[in-house]
């Protein structure tokens, strides 16, 4: 039986910014997985999620091609990454075959409700990591993360793809996302193998060491957001031009310029830089979100935010905002203990997560 854990993701800073390739962000990869096993199959495979009821959906073959025996599913990502993976495989001569595919997942509450930790872009990469091992494809962890990103894209239709890059490689990530038009359009005319195998413009997964003497806490606000929404709200209000193609310019740059200076502050080992870079991008992603009137920071985001400031941190929204996690970055020395009674009160829920790196490095 083959059997892959994936991890979670937070973003921590240059959300937004990142969906433009080329555009900086930091992202960290978190210790709550996405668990996928694989076990051969005659016949008939199945795929099962615990989230989903317990319910495996059976399907078939017809032309070698994947069939569902329902209409509906809630397997929309397992679903493409698999679609995707077995095209490169039997573009290798891989001979395809069944199996039953089951995940069971730490990236929901015991009542099902999403923490914002990225459990799609985990499913999505967990499914194609625990194939290419099926298979014996061995694609190396970049053409894992491509083949993951145009399965997540196929489904999500937008997004950076960054929460693919953080499951895929695990620890700190320095990212930017490449240039999806020219993916697109050679998707279209290429062999999924010579896409893999090409380099994508403007894409950039490096990863970041962080000083010793930094601690990242985590607060959960209890309530979910649509990342997708959102960034297509963004979107929307520049077509609307409810934000002037300037204004968005500027953000684009200040983002950007925020994140470069975040990146020299963690290879310099240096806190208080980083806090501050973390202060800059709040207030940058404030703008935006007056700009546009989309609401990113959240009442709920703004407290855990102000009273992490309080207690001497740097706090901001992560990832999309509206709900879900907001980030603090402090000192090693600053005590956590007053943050965690104020959030408590202000019912913030502290996630106790660690940075997860891939044992050996990603595979
Ligand atoms: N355990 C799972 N089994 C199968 N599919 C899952 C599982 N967990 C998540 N998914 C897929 O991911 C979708 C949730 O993606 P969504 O973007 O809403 O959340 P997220 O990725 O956790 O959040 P965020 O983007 O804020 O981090 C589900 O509708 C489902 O299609
Ligand atoms: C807003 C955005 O920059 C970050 C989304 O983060 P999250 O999935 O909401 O944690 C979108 C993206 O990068 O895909």
């Amino acid at each position: 039986m083959i059997e892959v854990s994936t991890p979670g993701k937070l973003y921590i800073a240059g959300e937004y910014a990142v969906v433009e390739p080329g555009h900086l962000a930091v992202i960290a990869a978190v210790d709550q997985f996405i668990n996928v096993t694989i076990e051969s199959a005659t016949e008939n495979g199945s795929i099962q999620s615990q989230q989903y009821s317990d319910l495996p959906i059976r399907w078939t073959r017809r032309n070698g091609e994947l069939v569902l025996d329902h209409r509906e599913n809630p397997f929309h990502y397992i679903l493409a990454a698999i679609r995707l993976t077995e095209r490169y495989a039997k573009e290798q001569g891989t001979l395809l075959s069944f199996y039953h595919l089951k995940v069971t997942s730490e990236l929901d509450n015991s009542s099902g409700r999403k923490y914002g930790l990225g459990s799609s872009g985990a499913v999505t990469v967990g499914t194609v990591k625990a194939l290419n091992l099926f298979y014996d494809l061995q694609m190396d962890p970049l053409m894992q993360f491509k083949i993951a990103a145009l399965a997540h894209l196929a489904v999500q239709g937008n997004g950076s793809c960054g929460d693919i890059a953080a499951s895929c490689f695990g620890g700190w990530l320095a990212f930017s996302t490449f240039d999806h038009e020219w993916v697109k359009k050679r998707q279209e005319k290429w062999s999924i193998s010579d896409l893999l195998q090409s380099d994508w413009p403007k894409l950039s997964i490096q990863p970041l060491q962080t000083p010793k003497n930094m601690r990242l806490l985590i607060g959960w606000t209890g309530s979910p957001a649509s990342t997708s929404d959102l960034v297509d709200q963004v979107k929307q209000s520049k077509e609307d031009k409810s934000v002037t193609q300037k204004d968005y310019e500027h953000f684009l740059t200040d983002s950007n310029r925020c994140v470069e200076d975040l990146i020299d502050g963690f290879m310099a080992n240096n806190v208080v830089k980083i806090k501050k870079m973390i202060k800059k991008n709040r207030q940058l992603l404030q703008n935006l979100a007056k700009a546009t009137n989309v609401v990113i920071e959240t009442p709920a985001l703004k407290q855990l935010c102000d009273l992490a400031e309080d207690c001497g941190g740097a706090a901001k929204s992560s990832g999309a905002g509206g709900g879900d996690c907001g980030i603090v970055i402090a000192d090693q020395k600053t005590g956590i203990l007053p943050l965690m009674s104020k959030w408590e009160k202000a019912d913030i829920i502290p996630l106790p997560l660690h940075v997860y790196h891939y044992r050996g490095g990603a595979k």
